[in-house]
């Protein structure tokens, strides 16, 4: 994004995370935020305009494995088979899901063949990327002592987000509600705004960077601080479209701001509002309306230049609710312009819906909560009934009895910066910064109006012929089918932009052999945000092993892999196989592991029945000696198929990763040497003696060649390694230590190494033994 340099900082530097504040902190904070008067505020607001803000951290700098898209050995034989069967990917049953076959990923493998050594764990990360915020709790302290409890929120960003909107919004609602209990320096900036017609509207949120979160403490400073960059960056569109509201009805901008004074007000009191809403009623005059807005990467800022100071904060939504009543800025945005919309971004698919998805607004939800609030009898259903039509973005502005008699505009032509945003099924997502990019895809950290987060994955089509672009469909059938497993990535919504290709997903079947798409046409998927990938993770760990000399944390160790194993069971259980586990595809999302990226995963038609792939696909230094040879035949002449037991290979990759630090066949650079290598079933792989010998033999039953030899994940999920054998007979708690580790070691009865050990232990058990038997003769002897 060319305007990063004009984004203030994130909160923490890159290389730091902040602590989250405690309790404590968040009611603190919110009332110093609420406690900045009116000059120091405005300073902060100038002194940032100055400042610049790098935005280039949020791309990783840790290079990744990437998959190899090997061309196609048996086209004809996978399109037979696809052509005899359903190929809608959207399809809902098991049964049709798992007829699917999809086709080529990519033709050109020249072109899309990339690094596939760069996973190593050893490689140096973006030193910052790898803490995990922890959830907030708490409750915060409004200024008029409410208690707002906490949200649990089972999305991405959102529990910190929640906290941080109560945060700021105590600090509006000091302004707001109930102007006669204000303190006086409140009231001060309430007059000395209205005084210099300055209405501004403040919107925030908090939320993760790429590297670092925002903690619930920001005060209004930083607030302000983040305000700065409006003027500069991504907020133009607003900042133009905003302005362009000038030409609207005065009486729709004064209510529209009134209607903002009266969703703040409900929480403190409604004095101000009533009086706003009858000056606004009786005066009939409009201030020019400027307006600027900005995102930046922890906060986003409408201001406003209008009548009377108004300070504003939304909340997100939780899941399984629909939307905030308290969902006023975005709410006043899209009163004058174009609209982040408000409404829950779950369950929505565009593939399924009409094409002309970017008109598919739901206008009842843009302002549907702060109409629920704010009717002029206090009724919360009474503006809510005046909901005007589908598709009119005026709608937001019914807000009151005075207009029903005003001459209605045609809608004006929503208008955003596609530099700015990304549109997916008429919402607005805006773009935070780059976080990733695969063979296909590049991946983005968003913002929704409702202030989520959220990961957008923008799949180019343009150039590729229709069955490939097909093929990245079924992406979004999987996540739709695993939808609601809490270790798999959740899609959020998604559209496909090209018609052509939606009409084709919608019917089921590629029709189109030949002919590319030729225009910019996307697939979008809103997704989960993560905040770090176990590459990452990895590479931060042995980076701290190999500074302080410290040895593998097996506890580390055995907490993620069963997480994986747990993921990786959720697919298969589904009879998907992903066909590209690596580090990099295993996300951290409140502190625990999911499984994304099924671009090119398979579905199983049955459980007796192995996935014929139609592409050699997957990242080398992860790929099974079968998906190396891939419908080629063995030596019986049965044509070699990649299953489950692929999967559990690449497993068996990342825990040697996570155990020595590369992956087994790292020292193998080019593709030939890995193949040759990985195919020969007589090569065998190194396993240096580690402290725990059930880790080697974990990493071998995950690495066998022959792929029947392998392990399948319920028996992996009961390996010793992670569930340790508990010895057969406790030794009394009064033995000597030493006994018990002994009756510990028992458990590894068949490990040489330790039963040496075990002999030695013994004799220094029995020379103890000994030393007892003579002290309590010793004792004896004495006493009598
Ligand atoms: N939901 C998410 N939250 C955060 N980061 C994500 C998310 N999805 C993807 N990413 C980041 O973007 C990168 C690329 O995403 P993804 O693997 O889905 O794309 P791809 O084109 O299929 O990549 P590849 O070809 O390497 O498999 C991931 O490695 C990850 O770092």
């Amino acid at each position: 994004m060319e305007r990063k340099a004009n984004l203030p900082p994130p909160p923490g530097s890159s290389s730091q995370i902040r602590p989250i504040a405690g309790e404590a902190n968040l009611t603190s904070s919110s009332s110093s935020s609420s406690s900045l008067s009116p000059p120091d505020f405005l300073r902060h607001v100038h002194a940032v305009f100055k400042r610049h803000r790098p935005l280039g951290m949020m791309q990783s700098n840790v290079t990744r494995a990437s998959r190899v898209l090997v061309s196609q050995t048996e086209p004809s034989r996978s399109t037979a088979s696809a052509s005899s069967i359903s190929r809608n990917p959207f399809s809902k049953t098991a049964s049709q899901i798992g007829t699917v076959v999809r086709a080529t990923r990519l033709p050109n493998v020249a072109s899309d063949q990339r690094k596939d050594d760069a996973a190593e764990v050893v490689t140096t990360p973006q030193g910052d990327s790898s803490l995990t915020p922890p959830s907030i709790t708490g409750t915060i302290t409004t200024t008029h002592g409410e208690n707002m409890s906490p949200f649990g929120s089972p999305k991405g960003d959102s529990e910190l987000l929640v906290d941080q909107k109560k945060s700021s919004f105590s600090a509006s609602s000091c302004h707001l509600a109930s102007p006669h209990a204000l303190a006086d320096d409140h009231l001060k900036k309430d007059r000395l705004a209205s005084a210099s017609n300055a209405h501004m509207t403040f919107q925030s949120s908090s939320y993760a960077d790429a590297n670092t979160r925002m903690t619930t403490d920001t005060r209004m400073d930083e607030i302000s601080f983040y305000m700065g960059s409006l003027a500069f960056t991504e907020g133009e569109s607003y900042l133009n479209t905003q302005a362009a509201t000038n030409d609207q009805d005065p009486m729709q901008q004064l209510h529209g701001n009134v209607e903002v004074s009266a969703s703040s007000a409900k929480f403190g009191g409604s004095t101000m509002l009533e009086k706003r809403m009858e000056q606004c009623h009786n005066q009939h005059y409009v201030e020019p309306t400027t307006r600027s807005s900005v995102m930046g990467s922890s906060c986003v800022t409408t201001t406003s230049v209008h009548s009377g100071p108004t300070f504003q904060c939304t909340r997100a939504p939780l899941a399984g609710q629909t939307a905030f009543p308290q969902q006023m800025s975005s709410s006043t945005i899209e009163n004058s312009s174009d609209v982040l919309d408000s409404a829950p971004p779950e369950g929505r698919g565009s593939v399924m819906k009409e094409a002309d998805g970017h008109q598919n607004h739901q206008p009842g939800l843009h302002l549907g909560g702060s109409v629920k609030e704010i009717g002029p009898s206090g009724d919360a259903n009474d503006l809510q009934s005046q909901a005007l039509p589908a598709n009119n973005p005026s709608s937001n502005m019914d807000l009151g009895p005075s207009q029903s008699s005003k001459v209605e505009k045609a809608p004006r032509k929503k208008k955003y910066d596609p530099d700015v945003f990304f549109k997916v099924n008429g919402k607005l997502y805006q773009k935070l910064g780059k976080i990733g990019s695969g063979g296909s895809s590049e991946v983005h950290k968003v913002i929704s109006s409702d202030c989520t987060i959220y990961a957008l994955k923008k799949i180019k089509l343009k150039g590729r012929d229709y069955s490939t672009a097909y093929g990245f469909c079924q992406e979004i059938e999987y996540l739709n089918k695993l939808k609601g497993k809490s270790n798999i990535i959740q899609l959020v919504d998604y559209e496909v932009t090209d018609k052509t290709l939606l009409q084709e997903v919608v019917n089921g079947s590629t029709t189109i052999k030949d002919g590319r798409i030729k225009s910019d046409e996307y697939i979008y998927m809103v997704l989960e945000y993560g905040e770090i990938d176990l590459a990452h993770m990895l590479s931060q760990k042995w980076k701290e092993m190999n500074k302080s000399g410290w040895k593998l944390d097996e506890n580390w160790l055995r907490f993620y892999w069963q997480q994986m194993l747990e993921a990786v069971n959720t697919i298969h259980g589904e009879r998907i196989v992903h066909s590209d586990l690596k580090p990099a595809n295993f996300l951290l999302v409140r502190g625990s592991l999911k499984l994304i990226d099924f671009g090119i995963a398979k579905a199983i038609l049955s459980d007796t029945t192995n996935i014929q792939r139609d592409a050699q696909v997957g990242t080398l230094n992860y790929m099974s000696p079968e998906a190396f040879m891939c419908n080629e035949h063995d030596a019986n002449g049965n044509t070699i198929k990649c299953g489950r037991p692929s999967d559990i290979w690449s497993l068996g990759c990342i825990l040697y990763q996570m155990v020595y630090g590369k992956t087994p066949f790292a020292e193998y650079k080019t593709f030939w040497t890995k193949f040759k290598v990985i195919t020969d079933r007589n090569h065998e792989i190194v396993c240096e003696p580690v402290s725990n010998p059930w880790l080697i033999d974990l990493m071998r039953r995950c690495l066998a060649w022959d792929r029947n030899q392998r392990w399948r994940i319920p028996q992996l999920l009961q390996h010793p390694f992670l569930v340790p054998p508990i010895p057969q007979e406790l030794p009394p708690l009064h033995d000597h230590p030493s006994k018990l580790l002994m009756h510990q070691l028992e458990a590894y009865w068949d490990d040489p190494e330790v039963s040496r050990l075990r002999s030695e232990l013994h004799e220094v058990v029995a020379k103890i033994d000994q030393g007892q038997r003579d002290r309590s003769m010793h004792v004896e002897t004495n006493v009598s």
